[in-house]
Parts: C-alpha cells; structure tokens; sequence
C-alpha cells in the first residue's frame, strides 16, 4: 500500500513536472513571432523530399525515404518533429533544485541516490533488475526535465571552459537539442524495485529513461586494446602478486600500473594519451576498491592505482567488442577536459557553520563528516554559473544539498569560499516560511 502511494506520489511529481515544461514550452512558443510561424509555414508547404519528391513531411520517419529509388539517404534526413518516450522511474537525490547540483557524478561520490523503477512499466519491476547487484556501476539515461529555456544554442559556455564556448555536442551541457542526460554511477544495493546508488548529478524529481549496467569491455576503449603509454608511464606487469619488468605479455599477467616513473617525477611534455590514461586510472571505477585497487608495491605510502583485471589485447584475446574497435585507437579528450583554464576552490567552514551543521545532524542521527565533504565537493568545484563567476566580486550563494540550506561567501580573489551558515531545509518558521527562506532566521530582516 505504502509503496503504491510512493509510486503515485513519484507519477504525481513527474505528471507535476510534465505540465510545467509544457506550461513553459506554451509560454516561449507564444512569443515566437507571428512572421516567424508563417515563414515555418510556408517552408513546410513548399517543402519536398529530394529523393522521393513526396511532399508530406510527416511520412519521413527517421528520413525514411521508403518506395525511393535514392540510395543517397544520408543527406537531407528529416526526423519526426517528436518522439514519445515514457520515463521507466524516477530519481530521487540530495538536490532539489539545478543549483548546486553536482555537475558530473565524480564532482560529488559521496552524494547518494535512489532510482525507482515504475510498477507501471513491469508489474513486477523488481524482475527487470534481476543481476544488476552483480555490477558495481550502471549508466542513468535521463531526461534533463528542469531546462527552463526551449530555446538551444549551438554553442554553449561550460564552466570549465570559464566562458570559452563550445559545440554543444562536444560537451556534456544539460542545454541540448534532445535534453537527455548520461550519468555513470556506483550501485550501492538493490531492493525490490529502488536501486540506491552514489555519484548524483541530477536533481530531484528527474524522469528516468533507461539503464545498463557498466561493462568496461564493452564501454571502456581501454579495455579492448593495448593502452600506448607515454614515455614517462611505466608498464610494470603484475603477475600472480609478484611485480615484474618482463614486458613480455605472458598468461600469468594479471594487472597494468600506470603509476608514473619515479624517476621521472619531474614535469613532463603534455601527451593527450597519457592525460586520458591519467584520468581513465582516477576515475571511480580505477578509484573504487571493487575495480582493484592495491597498495604500492614497493611500500610506498598510499596507493597506486592499477586496472584490477586482466589485460585485454586485441592480439591475444579478440574480446566481444574488439570487431568494432579500431585496435590502436587512442583515447583521447580536449585539453579544456583533462586540464581545465579553472582551478578547484579552497572551501572553509566558519565555527558557526561547523556548529549548526553538528547541530542539525545530530538531532537527525546522521553523519556530520559526510554532510561536510559532501558540502565541500559541491563548493570545491564552484557550483556558480559563468556568469555569476564573472559578475560580481564577493559573492554570496546559497544552495540546498541533503535537507541542508548551505549559505556561503565567494572571496574576491575567487580561490576561497567560506560556508557560514547552514540550516534545516525542512524546518518552519514560525511565520510559517521556511527557516532558510524566512528573513529573520536568515538574518537579513
Ligand atoms: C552537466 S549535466 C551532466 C549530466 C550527465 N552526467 C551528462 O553528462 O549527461 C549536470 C547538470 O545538469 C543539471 N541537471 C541535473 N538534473 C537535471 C534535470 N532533471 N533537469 C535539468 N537540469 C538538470 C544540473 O545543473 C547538473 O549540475
């Protein structure tokens, strides 16, 4: 029964957030110009297929140009104008609103989720998740249903790029033409129909559309082929626990590392293929101890981290996606990727804050340490927009993270951000506001 009205409540929500955007899509469609709508018109109606000649939009589905003799059907592909898709679950996170919502699922591990798949999809949706608890990351195909603007421009601003501008199909913007998200998450447990999962980047109430589990020989390039490592990169072969320089790729291979050479510790040249290595062995799958990760061989403090599986070379074991992998295809990402013109932000607690939150999440019966580093990693990669970043000097900013209301400072200099305030998001005031929203509680009556 409770589970039915949770669902409920979960189709209610999305219902909710449908109406919206399509309140929002009538609103911004109300402003396109009269002569605009007749110039759509009149291409529509002139408009003819250049391999059929038929002139009926509609009948070209996915630019099927079918009863066509022209085999040229790359060119001039005409989509339908929409595509109905129903959301199979819904998200729910620590971030109800965009703002302060983690921008990838790395910037925030430690910021938990909870997926929940429909019954009205399977009436047993349970079934449909059979084995997923055996991967330790799945892929969130989901619909960005918080854009505000229909309108999207070809190119965007991504804050890495601290206003640069890029295509927007060469980055991850949540401001596309088709507003559908990717995210890459860690599995925590799965139960009945909900999987509880870390590494959140999207707000609370976010329509689901699909998800698969994470198999790096099928998603992972590196995994299909022999890395090429840099000069500096060491390929010390790991073979049944014992380290070895034999380059030689023997059965008893088990592992790469790809710490760098001690002795070479000194700045070295750029190369995008040791950048890509470099972030491929940071990533939370190298970093997660499920992927393997072991002590540094020869004591040295911390770890190193190693790809806990056994090398796949094309040579020596095709795999199942190695036919459509070009073999010595190099992984490889844009600079403003692997070396951002940005750099993370110290984040400092004032005693205050540090109070308020122990506060509030021992009265809650949570953990304040994680709250604090889930704070931090939201602050440390500043959440701003370009534009805020750029207006003002000084700046204050507020966002809602785990039923928190975190209140902070930007510092002139833009390296520092303090936190100076935090409250219950889920607190009244007497007024009947909420704390955070009430301007005597927040201090600025
Ligand atoms: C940069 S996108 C990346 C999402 C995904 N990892 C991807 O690469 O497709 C993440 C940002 O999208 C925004 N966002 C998250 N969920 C959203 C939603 N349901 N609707 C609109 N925007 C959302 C938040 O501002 C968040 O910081």
């Amino acid at each position: 029964m409770e589970a039915e009205l949770r669902s409920l409540r979960s189709l209610l929500t999305v219902a909710r957030n449908e109406i919206n955007n399509l309140r929002q899509q009538i609103r911004s469609l109300n402003h396109v110009h009269e002569k605009e709508v007749d110039e759509v018109k009149r291409i529509l109606q002139s408009w003819r297929c250049p391999g059929c000649k038929q002139k009926n939009i509609q009948d070209h589905e996915y630019g099927n140009t079918s009863g066509s003799s022209n085999s040229n059907q790359s060119q001039n592909l005409v989509g339908p104008e929409t595509l109905e898709l129903s959301p199979i679950g819904i998200i729910n996170s620590w971030f109800p609103e965009k703002r302060g919502t983690p921008r990838q699922p790395g910037v925030s591990g430690s910021a938990r989720g909870k997926l929940t798949i429909f019954n009205t999809v399977f009436t047993n949706p349970e079934h449909a998740l059979e084995g997923l608890e055996e991967y330790s990351h799945m892929w969130i195909v989901f619909h960005f249903h918080k854009n505000d603007s229909t309108h999207v421009r070809a190119k965007v601003a991504p804050p890495r790029l601290n206003g640069g501008r890029m295509g927007v199909f060469a980055t991850r913007s949540p401001h596309r033409p088709c507003p559908v998200g990717l995210s890459l998450v860690q599995i925590d447990k799965v139960e009945g129909n909900m999987i509880f999962f870390s590494g959140v980047d999207m707000v609370d109430g976010t329509p689901v559309l699909d998800i698969k589990p994470y198999i790096p020989q099928y998603d992972d390039p590196l995994d299909c082929q022999h890395p090429l490592l840099s000069d500096n990169m060491e390929t010390r072969l790991i073979t049944d626990g014992r380290e070895s320089d034999d380059e030689d790729l023997s059965p008893g291979i088990l592992s790469l590392d790809l710490t760098p050479r001690r002795d070479s510790l000194a700045p070295v040249a750029r190369s995008p293929v040791r950048d890509a290595l470099m972030m491929v062995s940071h990533s939370p799958v190298r970093d997660s101890s499920l992927m393997g990760l072991r002590e540094a061989p020869d004591g040295e403090e911390g770890t190193s981290p190693i790809l806990g599986r056994p090398l796949v070379s094309p040579a020596l074991s095709p795999g199942p996606s190695s036919g459509n992998m070009r073999p010595q295809a190099l992984v490889r990402v844009p600079a403003w990727i692997a070396d951002p013109p940005v750099s993370r932000l110290e984040v400092k607690f004032n005693e205050g804050a540090v109070a308020q939150l122990t506060t509030i999440q021992s009265e809650r019966g949570e953990s304040v340490e994680e709250a604090r580093i889930a704070i931090q990693s939201v602050l440390q990669e500043d959440p701003r927009s370009v534009y805020l970043r750029q207006r003002w000097n000084n700046q204050f900013y507020t966002f809602l993270i785990a039923g928190l209301h975190v209140s902070c400072r930007f510092a002139d200099n833009g390296s520092v951000v303090t936190v100076f305030r935090i409250t219950a998001a889920n607190k009244n005031c007497e007024c009947g506001l909420p704390e955070w929203q009430c301007t005597i509680h927040n201090g600025t009556s």
